[in-house]
């Protein structure tokens, strides 16, 4: 039982070094506009899942993200074609997600607003 509350501490400690990162600060500025803007909104049960479910996995894939990069820098601290192709692969995946959710917040609000 004691390992998993360690195991609960490091994740937490993860969080906390992840939320250092600029590119998750402003993630995390999305995220509160949102869930503000889903209050003022009114959504419903099922455009809250949508919503928290989106932010969710931005963030998530971010650390992951950020996870390739550090592990890069440590095993490739000079330049490799590996290393950029590993950064740039990861940080697309962030891309391709961030304007997935860009879309799926504009088909949630835009009908409520217009
Ligand atoms: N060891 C390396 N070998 C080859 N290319 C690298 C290496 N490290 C970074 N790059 C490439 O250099 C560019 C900048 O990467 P870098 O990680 O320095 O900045 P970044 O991705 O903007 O990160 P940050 O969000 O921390 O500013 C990217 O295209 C990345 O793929």
């Amino acid at each position: 039982m004691g390992n998993f509350f360690r195991s609960f501490r490091f994740a937490f400690e993860g969080i906390r070094l992840a939320t250092k990162e600029r590119n998750m600060r402003f993630h995390l500025v999305c995220a509160s506009i949102a869930i503000f803007a889903g209050f003022f909104s009114k959504l419903s049960a099922v455009e809250w899942l949508i919503l928290i479910i989106t932010i969710a996995l931005v963030i998530g894939l971010e650390m992951v993200n950020t996870a390739i990069e550090n592990v890069v820098d440590l095993v490739s601290p000079e330049f490799h074609p590996l290393a950029k192709a590993a950064k740039d692969v990861a940080a697309g995946a962030v891309l391709v997600f961030a304007i997935a959710s860009i879309i799926i917040g504009m088909i949630l609000f835009l009908p409520k607003w217009f």
